[in-house]
């Protein structure tokens, strides 16, 4: 191996990585050492499982290039040589170096793919962000008006970033000026051009998938990292040099995995692996991002690595606030990825075990009461304490395993059978809902309907992944009903039906089966309701609350006069502030100022623009006093999220059976 290579490429023109002396730590042992000499020889599941289990990790993985183990003094790269081309880096150049930002990967939720990418972008907007994926589909999807995930004020922000906006000029009353607002130019791309989006990016965030394995060694607990090893290497052969932020929830060692599929590829090229994993939730992935608890970034603890971590906090600098964004070493940036998660689905399960007790105790202790009082500990708090069905969803299950294969690897069987109860727990609470429905009827669902509301995993998301509804109705479809009869507001009835496929149930029950437009068509006929989500649709129409201001009806004044603010450009915070002060006003809906260009229409036979239609409309609610009409008596409702006012259901006639709640 000589370096460097004749098709090396021109290094970026303002950042250098200088920290030859901080080279990798050395070899201990063969790990990191054969895959860099043996390419293949070493997978990255085997790379992490040694990494680990040789004892206290080094918490720094190295720059790639920045030395390899197995290569003699005189091969390792030269960091005075053409790759480095300044001897410090002037941090006050560090924003204007990021042109660019490539995310591989535009998933589901696109932990970072979609709505990540969308709000970076939008609040940087001198950056072009380009977000790629291999699924041509979805793509399509990101590039229309039907974007593939259902998340609150995504699509203005897609939108604004995506197709630009036209200039403005807005007069408030209150404000005593007039607001001129330019047009903003598009810096989001959707795309299946991977390796020009790579090429040309100075950032590049891994996002791919990476579910828990279904064979193999480690099958059922360890997590998946075949498409960040697939992503790594596309970004090793066309990335220029630049910054790699694993986005991706990843086992520990991911990065290091990752230095060493880059440095095998381009030995001679420098490359910084950072960790920032995302912490959005579904349903809520807009405000999260909008307003982050915190962001982590993960570094090598090197010069270079703090100088990479510090070009990224540049980014995120543009709309969160100097203090919430936690600098710490890739490791433990992994690491608290996968404990956030844990900690939190183990609050839910503690909270579930509790509702256990208050059902059985019988006199009356309430679990939402229990969860009232211990939330108003500070050192509590009052977040994650809602008992239902359980967690489901494509992260807790998966990041739980993974710790938990973690914890085995380390040889702390302890640990890892500490935080395989909380998943214990979460599947006995779902098979006690289930056997409470039966035992409810008698013992028997034969020749009985059963209306399911809500299928997706949590309200306000269309994600049907590992959802808690689908093993519910699985256990209820093996008492051979007549129906099983589902209804969601949010989700489309196909993501339904290939979720219901996947649980791989006999094609004579997967029969019994249907899948309603509309919740009139799933309770007609029923013996019992079971909710599974805590949709507000289900608390009934009066909590639904009035219905939103008919759009458009006012505006603000478009302006005579203008106050060009272009030496003061408003930052999309600002132009955010504006907006709810418009809105405030005039009770304005999603574009108050009337900055986004209008979409193309779709043609008529849209069956997206039906499904949209469906999701937005508040006269979906339930209206139970119709129910009652309609149902079988006794008409039970069991209320696997504690959604409905089950005084007033009992007052229309209904049997209500929450969680956690005695008899
Ligand atoms: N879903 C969430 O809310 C959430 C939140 C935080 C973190 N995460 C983590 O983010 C990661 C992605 O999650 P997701 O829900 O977006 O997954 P997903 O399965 O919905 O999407 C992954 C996408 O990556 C694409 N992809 C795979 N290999 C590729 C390649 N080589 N080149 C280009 N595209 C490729 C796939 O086509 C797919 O569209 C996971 O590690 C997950 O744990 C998810
Ligand atoms: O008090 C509660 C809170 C939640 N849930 C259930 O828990 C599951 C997960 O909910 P939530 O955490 O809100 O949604 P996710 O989108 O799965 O988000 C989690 O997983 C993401 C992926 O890693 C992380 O980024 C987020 O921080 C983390 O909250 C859902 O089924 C909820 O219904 C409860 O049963 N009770």
């Amino acid at each position: 191996m000589s370096l460097p290579r004749p098709d090396a490429e021109a290094p970026l023109p303002s950042f250098s990585f200088l920290d030859n002396h901080l080279v990798r730590s050395p070899p201990s042992s063969q790990s990191v050492a054969s895959s860099a000499a043996s390419p293949g020889t070493a997978s990255p599941d085997a790379w992490i499982a040694k990494s680990w289990t040789r004892g206290t990790p080094d918490t720094s993985p190295p720059s790639s290039g920045s030395g390899s183990p197995n290569l003699k003094p005189s091969q390792q790269p030269n960091d005075a040589g053409p790759l480095c081309m300044k001897e410090s880096l002037n941090l006050a150049q560090d924003a204007s170096y990021v042109k660019s930002i490539c995310f591989v990967g535009a998933g589901f939720v696109g932990a970072a793919g979609g709505p990540t990418a969308a709000v970076i972008a939008y609040h940087n907007p001198h950056i072009l962000v380009h977000v790629v994926d291999l699924n041509e589909h979805r793509v399509a999807a990101w590039n229309s008006r039907h974007l593939p995930i259902h998340e609150e004020g995504l699509l203005k922000v897609v939108r604004t970033a995506r197709d630009g906006t036209v200039d403005t000029t807005v007069t408030l009353p209150g404000l005593g000026r007039p607001v001129q607002l330019e047009a903003r130019q598009p810096n989001l791309v959707f795309s299946t051009r991977v390796v020009e989006a790579i090429s040309g990016a100075q950032i590049i965030f891994i996002c791919v998938n990476t579910p828990t394995k279904t064979h193999g060694l480690g099958a059922g607990s360890m997590a998946d990292v075949s498409a960040i090893e697939s992503a790594t290497r596309t970004v090793a052969k066309h990335a220029r040099g630049s910054i790699i932020v694993e986005k991706s929830t990843v086992p520990c060692g991911t990065a290091r995995m990752i230095q060493d599929i880059l440095h095998y590829h381009r030995p001679e090229t420098r490359f910084e692996v950072l960790s920032s994993p995302e912490f959005l939730a579904e349903g809520t992935a807009v405000r999260d991002l909008m307003h982050p608890d915190r962001i982590l970034i993960g570094s090598a603890q090197t010069r270079s690595g703090r100088r990479a971590a510090s070009v990224l906090r540049d980014v995120y600098a543009a709309w969160v606030p100097d203090e919430r964004i936690v600098t710490v070493n890739t490791f433990s940036s992994e690491l608290a990825k996968l404990v956030a998660n844990a900690m939190l689905a183990q609050r839910i399960s503690s909270i579930n075990a509790v509702s256990a007790m208050c059902e059985e105790i019988g006199l009356g202790a309430d679990v939402e009461d229990v969860g009232l009082a211990i939330g108003k500990d500070n050192r509590l708090g009052p977040m994650f304490l809602r008992a239902g069905v359980g967690f489901g969803g494509s992260c807790f299950e998966k990041d739980i395993l993974s710790l938990a294969y973690l914890a085995n690897e380390l040889h702390l069987e302890v640990v890892a059978e500490y935080w395989l109860s909380i998943l214990r727990i979460n599947e006995y609470q779902r098979q006690r809902f289930a056997n409470n429905v039966v035992r409810g009827l008698n013992g028997s669902l034969r020749g009985k309907k059963i209306a399911v509301l809500g299928f997706a995993f949590k309200d306000g998301t269309n994600d049907t992944r590992n959802s808690i509804a689908v093993h519910i109705i699985r256990d209820l479809v093996e008492e051979v009903p007549r129906e099983i009869a589902v209804f969601d507001p949010g989700c489309a009835i196909d993501d339904i039906l290939e979720e219901a496929r996947n649980a791989k149930m006999d094609q004579d029950l997967l029969e019994r089966i249907t899948i309603c437009s509309g919740w009139r068509d799933a309770v007609r006929g029923a013996s019992a309701v079971c909710i599974l989500t805590p949709w507000k649709h289900f608390q009934g129409y009066q909590a639904m609350g009035p219905k939103r201001a008919a759009q458009g009806t006012s505006k603000p004044t478009k302006g005579s006069l203008s106050l060009n603010l272009c030496e003061d450009r408003l930052t999309e915070m600002k132009v955010m502030a504006l907006e709810d002060l418009v809105r405030q006003e005039n009770s304005l809906p999603e574009d108050p100022l009337e900055r986004l260009k209008p979409l193309a229409p779709c043609p008529s036979e849209c069956l997206q623009c039906g499904v949209d239609n469906v999701r937005g409309c508040d006269g979906d609610a339930v209206n139970w006093a119709e129910v009652a009409g309609m149902m079988q008596e006794p008409r039970l409702v069991f209320d696997g999220r504690n959604v409905v006012d089950a005084v007033e259901l009992e007052r229309l006639g209904f049997r209500v059976r929450g969680v956690g709640k005695g008899p």
